[in-house]
């Protein structure tokens, strides 16, 4: 078989998505209008919270959509698709309506995050890059704001490109964990591509090469300025502590010292010792830098015995989200127009009451007290729903309505913000300051309860009552047609 060049995204897809725009186009059902929306189903790491990340390169994606001649070509190859459809993709151009949460945005389990509106095939192709692109990035988005949690305003690196699952993770990864509250990366092309503050220290292979402490700190403090010395390659007490020590005193003004960092042993024990060497030797505003498979809960527990770090340098845990490799966000379709040329919506039932999706397209409103901007949930409503037109809001929980409450003088801020018209972008990207700055706010805003690292309280995501009743209806008529 040819070898093809790898010059496009539009087959960035699950081979099934291209069978059914096949199939919907051979019917004669690919122009009609459908609804698709993402959703997850449980919070990641056990979280109260989840930080949205990856719609600039969705946009990337969706704004350059177009089968390449190689596309088309290898479709031919390996597909029995007819001369008229791969001429129907060879045509292809991206018409559809997009709303989504935006970067930095607090989103949470069973509520639409970002919606496709438009010809059912056009839907159909994008699902499987919009799901890549946005399951990894908010997972890693969500796992750098739990560890920027713990660590309260310290300084806080990203080191994780060398453990990343590839090159594209590793940029689109540290993003996400500049966006999640990290300050800076040690990846240089993310500092040129994204803008991100590129910053680091040496490895052990410095020292190994001048198999001595001084001799390497030296070296390093000759050519480099705003230093800062891994001292743990031999002995971080006894050669490591006291070389960068005296090449600090020696070199003086000239490498501006900035402290040494610590990468293995018990690093509460060696901190406190290290902190002692630094002031004892008169540098006291030395920083201590860690980094050895840090996460959110060794740092938590370093904190808690009071070790004496400055600046946390985290890799493997956050780019690659370790404990949990995947969010487990889905495309559902909730609507579609039928042959009359009207929208029904749709459900995908299961036995598993979690699994159950809720038809109809939808808004989510950020509710809060009118009084004190008190957070009362999200609000998940039909699309068509005003809600200025209500004067209380009636919320109960959707699993258990016993669970409920009515808020009186709410505001109530939409989630879904439009991102393309009719395959038009109306939405214009910030600067990721301005998206990491968002996104540290919105952290902030959120209550405590919801944002501790352990078992934090559930943050309400109701639904609306038109919204319940819909899906109630729904059901009932299709358990009546099953069991006709
Ligand atoms: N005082 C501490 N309390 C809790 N966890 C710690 C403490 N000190 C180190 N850790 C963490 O324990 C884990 C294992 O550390 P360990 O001491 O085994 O590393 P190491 O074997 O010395 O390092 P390496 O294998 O890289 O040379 C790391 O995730 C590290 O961050
Ligand atoms: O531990 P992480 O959170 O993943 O952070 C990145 C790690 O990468 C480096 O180690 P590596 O063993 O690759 O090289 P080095 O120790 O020789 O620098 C660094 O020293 C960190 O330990
Ligand atoms: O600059 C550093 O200290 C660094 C960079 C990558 C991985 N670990 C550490």
């Amino acid at each position: 078989m040819t070898n093809f060049q790898d010059d496009g995204l539009a087959l960035h897809t699950d081979f099934y998505e291209l069978n059914m725009m096949w199939t919907y186009w051979q019917q004669g059902v690919s122009e009609r209008n459908a609804v698709f929306e993402v959703f997850f189903r449980k919070l990641p790491f056990g979280s109260g919270f989840a930080v949205f990340a990856g719609l600039e390169h969705v946009i990337e994606y969706l704004s350059s959509l177009h089968f390449t001649e190689s596309d088309l070509t290898y479709l031919e190859e390996v597909t029995d698709y007819s001369p008229e459809f791969i001429d129907y993709l060879r045509h292809f151009e991206f018409k559809c309506t997009v709303r989504s949460a935006v970067e930095g945005d607090l989103v949470f389990n069973n509520e639409p995050i970002f919606q496709v509106e438009g010809p059912l095939a056009q839907c159909q192709l994008v699902e499987t890059a919009v799901l890549n692109i946005l399951n990894y990035q908010t997972l890693v988005a969500t796992k750098a704001a739990r560890i920027r949690a713990v660590v309260g305003n310290d300084p806080l690196m990203e080191f994780g490109t060398r453990r990343a699952q590839e090159t594209s993770a590793a940029m689109w990864g540290t993003r996400a964990a500049y966006i999640g509250g990290f300050d800076a990366t040690s990846n240089v092309r993310a500092g040129k591509v994204f803008g991100i503050p590129v910053s680091g220290t040496h490895a052990h292979a410095l020292v190994q090469t001048y198999r001595d402490d001084y001799k390497a700190f030296m070296a390093y403090a000759k050519s480099n300025r705003d230093v800062v010395f891994l001292v743990d390659t031999y002995d971080t007490l006894r050669s490591g502590v006291p070389a960068a020590i005296r090449v600090a005193k020696e070199m003086g003004d000239k490498i501006n010292f900035q402290g040494v960092r610590i990468d293995s042993g018990d690093m509460a024990y060696i901190s406190k010792r290290v902190r002692q060497q630094l002031d004892e030797a008169g540098f006291p505003e030395a920083k201590i830098y860690a980094s050895n498979d840090l996460d959110e809960s060794t740092i938590q527990n370093l904190k808690m015995q009071d070790a004496k770090i400055d600046v946390w340098g985290v890799g493997t845990k956050v780019i690659t989200a370790y404990d949990q490799p995947a969010l487990g966000a889905v495309y559902k379709l909730v609507s579609i127009e039928d042959d009359n040329g009207d929208m029904v919506d749709t459900i995908k039932l299961s036995s598993n009451a979690e699994k159950v999706s809720t038809p109809g397209k939808k808004q989510v409103w950020r509710i809060t007290r009118h009084e004190d901007g008190k957070s009362e949930g999200d609000y998940v409503a039909l699309a068509s729903e005003d809600l200025s037109s209500h004067k209380d809001l009636y919320m109960f929980h959707p699993n258990y309505p016993y669970i409920n409450k009515t808020i009186k003088h709410f505001d109530a801020q939409p989630l879904l913000k439009p991102i393309y018209d009719h395959g038009t972008l109306t939405y214009q990207l910030p600067e990721l300051e301005e998206i990491r700055r968002y996104g540290q706010e919105s952290v902030a805003s959120l209550w405590d309860e919801y944002k501790r690292v352990l078992n934090p309280q559930d943050y309400p995501v109701d639904l609306s009552q038109l919204a319940y009743d819909n899906k109630m209806a729904i059901i009932r008529r299709i358990k009546e047609n099953v069991n006709q």
